[in-house]
């Protein structure tokens, strides 16, 4: 049997990150976007075709304005090809779904599934039809991505997909696997993200993107680190030379590209930390800020040469993601209420905003950096309108090149951007120019020049975009523009662009671009914008411009220095203060620890941690700056942001992976810290050896797995405790208590695994316990072994080893010690549920207008709140406590 196991993957074992996936019942409202939901459906098939089993909804599939609009475009001008276009939007939709974290760790669980599944799903009929096995979706990188076209329901409720549906389930809950939409999984792909990268996803929530670029940024990592721990301990001939040579271009192998992943919607932003939280990533930060005026992030200054000034810096960034809120009629197969809600007016009053957001991403982008703004949305007013207002905003195509991609991902079937197009208006006139709109729209009319093609003389090959309509590969519909700044931008007045100017006329490149190049601003390293702090900066148009259309008047600019962003705030509506429990505004805090704090240092001395692992990257979440309860651990560039943009009005919903928590009740010799199992991956080869133990063997790990707190004392006769632990017995007697790390080896024969893999350990006095959540375990039974099995936990009241009824009890008793520590970590650390509730429905009110016909999968306060405390109850197994009930497992 393969093992699929997760060495070092960004995703380790996380009980939290379990009961967060079980989203279940997550909204979504009509003409929402993106991921996940869907039916099946069928066709094709060799002697007798599958069946299709994706059924007709009760909803009627006409809408005459969305039909004649696009009729009219000839979006689809073939007339077959047209007739399957309309028939395929009338299909419900295919499921798809791809394996997520680091490289090796998702092959691993592909195969799994598909060795021992497959030839399972061939033989199963439905309806007297034989099933189609899941196909691979062939342009997604590895053969990582699948797709299936039996219904959800069907997958769920017939018997003979049981096995397969709870190994789904199982793999969706911890991680394993992403049920993502087809389309959906293009855009990161073309951004091109490499491990060095500083990327932007300005629109990223839900967060199934956002979760494909942190993979991206982390690619190759495992590699590079153990080529560099090899290094280390002096075993550089263990590498394969290539690694080590990366490695030493990075962070001792580690990435140190960084993921802003921002979203306007404070509760959709907490559901995007949700997401994203999970892959663990240090290189990771989630900001909640309207993406038309996202704040300029600072960086730390550089010191000053005599007699100079000292020189803000601010981030620009290698990537930039604009997956904006659309009115998502490409997504009408999985929301059927789009063919009743279609309406020109949606696209026409997202346009605006769309401009807004690509112009500021192509702002805040390095010269020869690149961004893709995508939809799934079919009306080109969203799309080839919005990409060619952008371009016109910023100085045309002298400063933006748009990327011709045809090359990029062969076997993905798509159409180019139209050269071409009218306008539909509100009444349903459709309208060949601006001109003609002029004639017969009134005054309050949403249409602007800027929604028209562009003339020949603008020369925006607007062929280089990319269409993906449903029959094509039977998925939902999607748009894809990939850019590239080619210099520096000034993005001129909105008021004078083709996006807001109803007398717009084509003069070649504005003079506020001219303008640009005079500008008092220098490059350093290719990354920054160097701003003289004693000089007023300057305002960046797209900052003023969108606030002033919410507001109707742009206030006075007081330019003071680092005011920038300042100004950029306080054009925002009122921001949304989080409240505790003492009633006061709050944000959240991030406080890094001095590297020789007393705490810091028992941590490198009771762990051995290697003085090559960062020291000064240590954070914790409380405003004191005291190590309470939790120590979390960043990359270095996310710590420059986070100190040098404190108080000064970004709005950072989440960075840090959680990497010690602190243990109480314990002997003098050990460790108050445990290691956190969402950190262990990335500390884990830098613990000394005196905290390691190693295990080689499948059946030792399986009784791992089913016994928690298994005893080492050995009975009467000399036999089990510590003697029936096998290989790990000896090693568990001789090392002191306390964490430790458990490496599962990978090692040959029938008993050995394929992958290596580390988990987090617990030695007490008398036992011994792997640091997992039951569900965790389980899932890990069921993907190593094909079990699942019941639990024994050994650490009942009395010391009496149970099972079944008896143990589900001790194991609460357990767990609710463990719940009530949790539950005081997030108290001090993360947000109130209650608070979450009434900022949720602020962070609602404050993107409805914008988001209304976008937003997908909305998760009310509730959902979230259930999630939360489904979160806290499968709390990690906790090492054992004073009052526990096991005198064993009492500490000293
Ligand atoms: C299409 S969804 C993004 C889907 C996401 N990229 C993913 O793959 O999961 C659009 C998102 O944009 C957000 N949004 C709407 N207006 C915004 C704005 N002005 N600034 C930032 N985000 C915005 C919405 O809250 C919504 O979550």
């Amino acid at each position: 049997m393969q093992s699929t196991l997760c060495l070092r993957s960004l995703r380790p074992i996380n009980c939290s990150r379990m009961a967060r996936t079980k989203q279940k019942g997550r909204r979504g409202r009509g003409g929402h976007r993106g991921g996940g939901r869907g039916g099946g459906g069928g066709g094709g098939g060799s002697q007798r075709p599958p069946q299709d089993n994706r059924r007709s909804e009760e909803i009627v599939k006409q809408n005459e304005k969305f039909q004649r609009y696009y009729n009219t475009l000839d979006i689809v001008p073939d007339s077959t090809e047209n007739q399957a276009f309309w028939a395929s939007l009338r299909r419900e939709l295919p499921n798809s779904f791809r394996f997520t974290g680091s490289k090796g760790h998702a092959l691993g669980v592909r195969n799994n599934l598909v060795e021992r599944f497959f030839p399972i799903i061939s033989k199963i009929e439905h309806d007297g039809r034989p099933v189609e096995i899941p196909t691979q979706i062939p342009w997604f990188p590895d053969g990582l991505a699948y797709t299936m076209k039996t219904p959800k329901n069907v997958v769920r409720k017939y018997e003979p997909f049981k096995e397969f549906q709870r190994f789904l389930v199982s793999e969706t809950g911890v991680g394993n696997i992403s049920r993502q939409e087809h389309v959906s999984m293009i855009p990161p792909l073309l951004l091109d993200i490499r491990p060095e990268h500083t990327v932007l996803d300005l629109c990223a929530a839900p967060g199934s993107k956002s979760a494909q670029l942190i993979e991206a940024i982390h690619a190759g990592e495992e590699e590079r680190v153990l080529a560099a721990i090899a290094k280390v301990n002096g075993k550089e001939s263990a590498s394969n030379g290539a690694p080590l040579a990366e490695s030493e271009q990075y962070d001792s192998g580690r990435s140190t590209g960084l993921l802003v992943a921002n979203d306007v919607n404070y509760q959709r932003a907490q559901m995007l930390v949700h997401q994203v939280k999970r892959l663990n990533s240090p290189n990771l930060i989630v900001t909640n800020h309207d993406a038309t005026m996202f704040p300029s992030i600072e960086l730390p200054s550089l010191p000053a040469a005599p007699g100079q000034p000292k020189k803000g810096r601010y981030l620009k960034f290698d990537r930039i993601l604009a997956d904006v809120p659309c009115s998502g009629d490409g997504t009408c197969r999985k929301n059927p209420s789009i063919w009743k809600d279609w309406s020109p007016q949606n696209g026409l009053g997202l346009y605006i905003t769309q401009v807004r957001i690509l112009t500021r991403a192509l702002q805040m982008l390095k010269t020869g950096g690149r961004v893709v703004y995508s939809t799934c949305s079919l009306n080109p007013v969203e799309n080839e309108a919005v990409v060619s207002s952008a371009i016109e905003r910023c100085g045309g195509v002298a400063k933006v090149r748009l990327v011709d991609c045809s090359d990029k991902l062969p076997s993905l079937i798509r159409s180019q951007g139209l050269p071409d197009w009218n306008i539909m208006s509100r009444n349903g006139n459709i309208y060949e120019s601006y001109p003609e709109a002029e004639q017969y729209e009134t005054e309050d009319s949403k249409i602007v020049p800027g929604m028209f093609p562009p003339g020949p003389e603008e020369q925006i090959p607007l062929q280089h975009c990319m269409r993906v309509y449903p029959h094509q590969q039977d998925t939902g519909g999607f748009f894809i523009a990939v850019m590239e700044k080619l210099s520096e931008i000034r993005a001129k007045p909105e008021a004078e662009s083709k996006s807001m100017k109803k007398d717009w006329k084509f003069q070649g490149p504005p003079a506020a671009v001219a303008e640009a190049k005079a500008e008092p601003e220098t490059l350093v390293g290719e990354i920054v914008k160097e701003i003289d702090q004693h000089q007023p900066p300057t305002i960046s148009e797209a900052d003023t411009d969108s606030a002033a259309a919410r507001q109707n008047a742009a206030p006075e600019v007081d330019a003071g220095v680092g005011t920038k962003r300042k100004v950029a705030e306080e054009l925002q509506p009122e921001p949304r203060k989080r409240r505790r429990d003492d009633g006061a505004a709050n944000e959240e805090s991030f406080k890094y620890l001095d590297p020789n704090h007393p705490e810091l240092e028992s941590i490198y001395s009771f762990y051995e941690l290697t003085p090559d692992f960062p020291r000064d990257r240590f954070l914790v979440r409380n405003p004191a700056g005291d190590p309470v309860k939790g120590i979390y651990y960043s990359s270095q560039l996310a710590k420059e942001i986070l100190v040098t943009n404190e108080g000064r009005g970004m709005k950072f919903v989440h960075a840090g992976v959680k990497m010690f928590m602190k243990q109480d009740s314990q002997g003098q010799d050990i460790c108050r810290w445990r290691i956190q199992t969402e950190g262990l991956p990335i500390i884990e080869g830098w613990v000394g050896e005196s905290r390691v133990i190693r295990l080689r063997k499948k059946s030792t790990l399986r009784k791992l797995l089913v016994e928690m707190f298994p005893k080492l004392k050995v009975d009467e006769n000399g036999e089990g405790g510590w003697k029936a632990l096998d290989e790990v017995g000896k090693q568990v007697l001789d090392i002191g208590m306390g964490c430790c790390v458990l490496r599962v080896e990978a090692s040959e024969g029938p008993d050995g695994f394929e992958e290596p893999l580390t988990l987090p350990l617990w030695r007490s006095m008398h036992s011994l316990n792997l640091m997992l959540p039951k569900e965790e375990r389980k899932a890990m039974l069921l993907r190593i072994f094909n079990e699942d099995t019941e639990l024994v936990n050994h650490d009942m009241k009395g010391g009496k080893a149970a099972n079944g009824e008896a143990a589900v009890k001790g194991s609460v008793a357990a767990e609710e010690d463990a719940v009530e520590v949790e539950r005081k970590i997030e108290a001090d650390e993360t947000i109130e549920v209650e608070e979450l509730g009434e900022d949720a429905k602020l962070g609602e009110q404050l993107a409805a207008d914008q988001d209304a016909l976008a937003a997908e999968d909305i998760v009310r306060a509730e959902e979230l709140e259930k999630m939360e405390t489904e979160e806290t109850k499968v709390a990690d197994a906790m090492p054992e406590r004073a009052g526990e009930g096991d005198e064993a497992n009492t500490t000293v």
